[in-house]
């Protein structure tokens, strides 16, 4: 009779390989030859198995339910479970394809008993299809081996690159993987910790990225200041890529001169004071459709976050296309879609030698998805312009963004022509940044706010005292809100909506602090850590907004301990805008309503303020709060 632990049928190589693993110290020790009465005679053709022989294994490739006699492809006798585990992965493309090496030619009762325990699971007919399902093609056994080699590849440049610099310190490094395992789902906490550990300056290996992390303000001066030139690039981000037309926007746009023309386009002529001052008449009429959609939802819970992100997003496309547009809905969810993918560390970013990553992830089917569904309603937004079937509300002298990218691409006199896909690849960009950051900070203020009643009566009876007069919130006296605008920037600074400013690249080796940055280097700078930092901030995890009251600190990255909209040439150039329509909307809020928590939450110290990253941080719960009409 045979005994074998266990009977593997047409299984999967890497369901063989996990099991080995998992199985190993919980089977194969208790099957000692002592325990088992092993007799193999009969088992094979080629080979007598002695009697102290354990049969770790026995898979087959091809039986069916009656057959007496059946091909065994492989016995291992004695093995260790890493060879096992191994073996399946080589072998499987090799060997299966020869079948038997081994016959198995025994008794009725003897197969039963190996087939017993399968056959308990899988049906008969199950158990005939699988018998029939082998074959490989060549391009699997050609995939498998190019990895292999990659991977072997990767782990020796990885070697050989670091082995003489002097990187700045970090945490032990893994082969092959570095430091991904400690990133963690929330990075810039698991980022902050790691540096408190290792430096401010701090070297981590994520696959084949060589990583920078800054998180001291001292740190992000070097980087977006003293070598400022030299960190203007950004990395290539493979989703950022493909949804932004091959990185024509802006925001990803490598450092240069086609960079340099955008920038200069979005500065002097699409986000001036004046053009901002000129959407002052947009922001009233949303505001005022979003006042009477609350006053309507009087009494009952309202979901705060998804009011404002409507809001914003609303805001934003009337300011960039001039109303909002009839694939709205769509257009946000495609927008989801760009924040999540952009934001987080893709196995394709991490290794783009690998290319064929982007296809087994799948991040390549899903952002070019995203980007052909984005591009249609950008495509249409465009051809109404030319078309003058867009309407501009009545407004004729008040150019929107589409308007003004549509007359500087007809003006023809520049150095990088704009087509039609550097409109759309702008218009993508300034959507993406603009609508969702000015939705977290709203969101997050309220947050505070209604977990410091004091600091919400403060705030309330400043916004009352200004505007009760008139009635309502007027953008001319805004700049008196002094108290409110303190309560942003304090929000700004324990919950940047980018908390990982967007990612900048070395681009050619140079000195920190004593210590080599190579070239090609990502750099992250982490806006949250450097927030909460207690060698700048007294009781930094505290909210106190009236440490701003006396500061002359301000948005525009002159100072490091403070920079929510980043620093040095690739700055935010919507810090206005955002400002804006922030500080008017939450005017607007607190001067109408008054707040307070929906039952479940007693105490205001109670309410979650759970963070989810990404590219913009945002509550991992929405806000639901009750509103109580003010006016
Ligand atoms: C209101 C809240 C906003 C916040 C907190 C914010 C934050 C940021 C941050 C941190 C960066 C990266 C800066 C760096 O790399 O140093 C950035 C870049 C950028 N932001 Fe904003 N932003 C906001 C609003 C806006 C608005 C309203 C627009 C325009 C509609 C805008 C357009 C851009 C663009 C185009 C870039 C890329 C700049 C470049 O790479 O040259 N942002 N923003």
């Amino acid at each position: 009779m045979v005994l074998a632990s266990k009977v593997f049928i047409n299984t999967p190589w890497w369901y063989l390989a996990v099991n080995r693993m998992i199985s190993h110290f919980l089977t194969v020790r208790t099957k000692t030859p002592e325990q088992l009465p092993v007799k193999y005679g009969g088992l094979s053709k080629d080979r007598e198995f002695a009697n102290t022989d354990v049969v770790t294994e026995i898979i087959v490739r091809q039986a069916s339910k009656h057959t007496v006699e059946f091909p065994v492809t492989e016995v291992f006798i004695n093995t260790p479970w890493w060879y096992l585990a191994v073996n399946r992965m080589i072998s499987h493309f090799l060997t299966v394809r020869t079948k038997s090496k081994f016959v198995f030619v025994g008794p009725a009762k003897s197969t039963e008993t190996l087939l017993r325990k399968p056959l308990v699971e899988k049906s008969e007919n199950q158990l005939a299809s699988m018998g029939l399902e082998l074959h490989i093609s060549l391009s699997t056994i050609l995939t498998f081996f190019i990895l292999v080699l990659m991977l072997i590849n990767i782990f020796w440049r990885s070697k050989t690159k670091n082995s003489n610099s002097k990187l700045p310190p970090g945490p032990k490094k893994l082969p092959l993987i570095g430091n991904i395992h400690q990133i963690g789902t929330q990075t810039h906490m698991s980022l902050a910790t790691l540096a408190r550990q290792h430096g401010p300056l701090m070297h981590m290996q994520l696959g084949e990225l060589c990583c920078i992390v800054v998180s001291s303000a001292e740190m992000a001066k070097e980087v977006m200041n003293t070598h400022d030139i030299i960190f203007a690039n950004r990395p290539r981000v493979l989703a950022a890529d493909v949804i932004t037309y091959g990185s024509k926007g802006m925001t990803f746009s490598p450092y240069g001169s086609y960079w340099r023309q955008m920038r200069k386009i979005c500065t002097m002529e699409l986000l001036t004071p004046k053009r901002v001052e000129s959407f002052r008449s947009i922001r009233l009429q949303e505001l005022s459709d979003f006042v009477k959609e609350i006053y309507l939802s009087e009494g009952s819970p309202l979901n705060l976050t998804e009011k404002m992100n409507s809001l914003s997003y609303g805001l934003i496309s009337r300011i960039l296309f001039g109303k909002r547009t009839e694939d709205q809905e769509a257009y946000e969810e495609h927008m989801k879609g760009v924040v999540e993918t952009v934001g987080g560390f893709s196995a394709s970013d991490l290794y783009p030698s690998i290319g064929i990553l982007q296809v087994i992830t799948g991040i390549r089917t899903r952002v070019e998805k995203i980007h052909k569904g984005m591009d249609r309603v950008l495509q249409n937004i465009v051809r109404d312009h030319r078309d003058k079937t867009f309407g501009t509300f009545g407004e004729e002298d008040r150019e929107n963004i589409v308007d003004v990218l549509l007359r500087l691409q007809k003006n023809g006199d520049l150095e990088h022509p704009l087509s039609d896909t550097v409109v759309k690849a702008t218009l993508m960009d300034l959507f993406s940044a603009g609508s969702d950051t000015s939705a977290t900070i709203m969101d997050w203020v309220m947050s505070e706010l209604v977990k410091n009643p004091e600091m919400m009566e403060k705030v309330q009876s400043e916004v009352r005292r200004i505007f009760d007069g008139k009635g309502y919130v007027d953008e001319t006296e805004i700049h008196e809100l002094k108290y409110l605008r303190a309560v942003m920037k304090e929000t700004l600074r324990l919950h940047p909506p980018v908390p990982l400013l967007l990612p900048r690249e070395c681009s050619e080796k140079c000195k920190i602090n004593g210590y080599e940055i190579p070239a090609k280097s990502k750099v992250i700078v982490n806006a949250w850590a450097i927030g909460r930092d207690p060698n700048h901030w007294n009781e930094a995890e505290k909210f106190d907004p009236e440490r701003f009251l006396e500061s002359s600190i301000d948005y525009k990255g002159g100072e490091f301990e403070f920079i929510p909209f980043g620093a040095g040439r690739r700055i935010c150039p919507g810090i206005n805008l955002g400002i804006v329509n922030v500080e008017f909307l939450l005017a607007n809020l607190l001067f109408h309503f008054d707040w307070k928590l929906p039952q479940g939450i007693n105490r205001p110290q109670d309410l979650d303020m759970t963070e989810s990253f990404g590219l913009t941080m945002k509550r991992k719960h929405d806000l639901v709060l009750i509103r109580i009409t003010h006016l």
